[in-house]
């Protein structure tokens, strides 16, 4: 391989880097490449259970964000790209697949999985030619490869981790590290391309290059030119309609090349010869293509599946100049996320309202039509939620039912995703299910009235149900006056508390306390963690009378006595008036010594849960979220000299304040 006339090949022609990544971009500038960035839009939610190895799945995810971007751009961008270079990286431990964190406890959840151990990067390349032909229609070659580079990480403690996290580089890398940054640091030895590690084999991807273009496949034997998935296969993909291709003469013999040959810029990937002695631009050669689109088409529509894709044609008038794409989709993608935002939130309020992932998890594997049976409702708004579902990682959609109502074996048939099974089945013991309802019956329709809430600092319960609702007797207006809206509010509290409560019991060491008090505990979930972490506590869960035996007005009662007071998402409820009233109450209550535990969520100017919590608090009850220091300030205010905070990447965070 020369390197120099490999990267000359390119020069004069229109590369595409169908990729968001800065890594790549530099990895392919710094070697004087000159290309433009498109980067894909292809999700990567391929089903990983398709495939029987971890790499193919990077292959198939590497291809489909290529030939994303090489479809689009014809009609998009009003240009045909000659070559599109697409890729994915994926590292992989312990039989799992670990992509990019979704969020701080995610990376941390890969990078203790990874600590000790080796683990494998690989990194898939696919690279598409382009051919636009006479009559406009494009043809797609495509050719790909995988490089995979062992690396051992060293072990890695609490602290280094979360150092590690909070410098907020693992959050868009695979397996949650870069190791070109200061990821290195957590690294011992790698054994391959550290190229391949950063998202980029350069050298194989060189290697690759020279083979299409400076080798001539056509004086090959196939076994020879075909290069395969695991180093050296082209597979070709030809336009199906495309009548001048398999008219070509050319065609008819079986052991003549493709009939595309297009003078000396025409790829030599375009004359692969299939290992059948067909042309590669024969009708059997849209099998390749389907095959290739499988997962991509599935996702599309499910009566999308097996019908062809349709042809690529320019529609670029000649007159029109070349639309230079300005638009940073990293950006676009986002806000279209945060538009469709209500969409997604509604889809998973329904879903679990009509008790999708119940009758998923008692019969899983079902068809659209036997949900919609069993849901009583329409076939095509069951299908366009199951779909929507999918597209939302609640359900998985695999081929092949084997139910009576199935017509094939090919059909597409449902069952819950993990994150279903986890928190969205009403019998898992983290089900939110009851959080869910009360945010889809309370919480719903007040934020249809933000505008009005955020002119008038107020809340909104007044435009929904004609209701004024003031701080003065709050929870029997808002949610005790019905027992249905009661059970709902505790069903809500109890399912959080379900959820967040090991996290909130083990934050601090609490051992020492021997009573604890749950002020506005509810159902007792929470005062049921703490009993199960600390066997020698015993805790007492004082409540107002509809809720609770041992109860009380918070503000007008006397407290019991506990040497440690738990306040779980009770201040956020009030007014900074009234949360000096209350914690005034409890500072005389305890001794010194004794502690008030707050769990609450923690706004901290980055993450977007509590702020959104705090509009939700003001239109609810007219209270907010705070930050830590102003818990801190207000504790210290009532007494609480020592106050520590715990983040728990949970729905609540957790502050201890000691009393003086
Ligand atoms: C392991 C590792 C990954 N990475 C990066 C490379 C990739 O950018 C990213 C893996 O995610 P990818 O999905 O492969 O790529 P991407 O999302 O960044 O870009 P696009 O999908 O648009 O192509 O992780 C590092 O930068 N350093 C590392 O050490």
């Amino acid at each position: 391989m020369v390197l120099n006339p490999v990267i000359s090949k390119l020069s004069g022609k229109l590369v595409v880097l169908a990729s968001a990544s800065p890594r790549r971009l530099e990895i392919l500038t710094n070697v004087g490449l000159r290309f433009e960035v498109v980067p894909s839009w292809f999700k990567e939610t391929l089903d990983k259970s398709l495939f029987k190895a971890p790499h193919e799945y990077a292959v198939e995810t590497a291809r489909q964000k290529a030939l994303e971007v090489a479809r689009r751009m014809p009609f998009k961008h009003l240009k045909t790209p000659d070559i599109v270079i697409g890729a994915d990286t994926i590292v992989t431990v312990d039989g799992l697949i670990l992509e990019k964190p979704v969020d701080k406890a995610d990376a941390y959840r890969m990078l203790s999985r990874l600590s000790g151990k080796e683990h494998s990067v690989c990194t898939a390349v696919a690279i598409v030619l382009c051919h636009q032909q006479e009559n406009e229609e494009i043809d797609y070659q495509m050719t790909d490869f995988y490089e995979e580079t062992k690396v051992k990480f060293a072990d890695l403690s609490e602290t280094m981790l979360w150092e590690y996290i909070d410098s907020g580089e693992p959050m868009d890398k695979a397996g949650g590290y870069g190791i070109q940054a200061l990821g290195g640091m957590l690294v011992e030895y790698i054994q391959g391309d550290f190229l391949n590690v950063v998202g980029f084999p350069l050298n194989r991807f060189c290697k690759q290059l020279d083979l299409i273009y400076n080798h001539d496949p056509v004086s090959n034997d196939v076994e020879h030119s075909v290069i395969s998935s695991n180093g050296s296969l082209t597979n070709s993909i030809a336009n199906p309609s495309s009548n001048s291709s398999l008219s070509s003469p050319t065609t008819s013999n079986p052991h003549t090349d493709s009939p595309i040959q297009n003078g000396p810029s025409a790829s030599p990937a375009s004359k692969v010869k299939r290992k059948d002695g067909q042309s590669a631009l024969d009708d059997s050669s849209w099998a390749l293509v389907n095959s290739l689109s499988k997962c991509s088409e599935g996702q599309e529509n499910v009566s999308a599946v097996g019908s062809p894709v349709p042809p690529v044609t320019s529609r670029r008038p000649m007159n029109l100049p070349y639309v230079v794409d300005n638009v940073h989709t990293d950006d676009l993608k986002r806000v279209m996320e945060l538009m469709d935002g209500f969409k997604a939130s509604k889809v998973l309020f329904t879903a679990s309202k009509l008790r999708v992932f119940d009758l998923l998890e008692t019969r899983p594997g079902l068809v659209g039509a036997e949900v919609a049976q069993a849901l009583e409702a329409s076939l095509k708004g069951t299908e366009c939620l199951l779909e929507a579902c999918v597209s939302l990682g609640l359900l998985e959609r695999k081929q092949g039912g084997s139910s009576l109502l199935s017509i094939s074996h090919q059909e597409v048939v449902y069952e819950n995703s993990r994150l279903a099974q986890r928190f969205l089945q009403s019998d898992s013991p983290s089900s939110l299910l009851g959080y869910m309802e009360h945010c889809d019956e309370l919480v719903w329709p007040l934020f249809s009235h933000l505008e009005s809430a955020v002119r008038e600092g107020t809340n909104q319960h007044a435009k929904v149900s004609g209701k004024t609702i003031t701080t003065n007797n709050l929870f029997q207006d808002l949610y005790y006056f019905r027992d249905a809206q009661k059970l709902q509010f505790m069903r809500a509290m109890h399912s959080i508390a379900g959820v967040a409560g090991p996290a909130v019991a083990t934050a601090f060491d609490l051992s020492r306390f021997k009573t604890a008090c749950d002020l506005g505990g509810c159902t007792g979930s929470m005062a049921h963690e703490l009993a199960k972490a600390y066997p020698g506590l015993s805790v007492t869960v004082f409540d107002l009378p509809s809720v609770v035996e041992m109860s009380g007005d918070l503000f007008k009662d006397k407290l019991p006595k506990a040497d440690l007071y738990i306040l779980a998402r009770v201040l956020h409820d009030w007014t900074d008036e009234k949360v000096h009233a209350l914690l005034s109450k409890v500072s005389d209550a305890c001794t010194p010594g004794s502690a008030v535990l707050v769990v609450e969520t923690l706004l901290d100017g980055t993450r977007s849960y509590p702020a959104l919590q705090s509009l939700s608090m003001l239109m609810q009850t007219m209270g907010k979220e705070r930050t830590g220091s102003q818990y801190t300030q207000l504790l210290r205010q009532h007494g609480f000299g020592d106050v520590r905070i715990a983040h728990t990447w949970n729905f609540v965070d957790v502050v201890l304040a000691i009393k003086n």
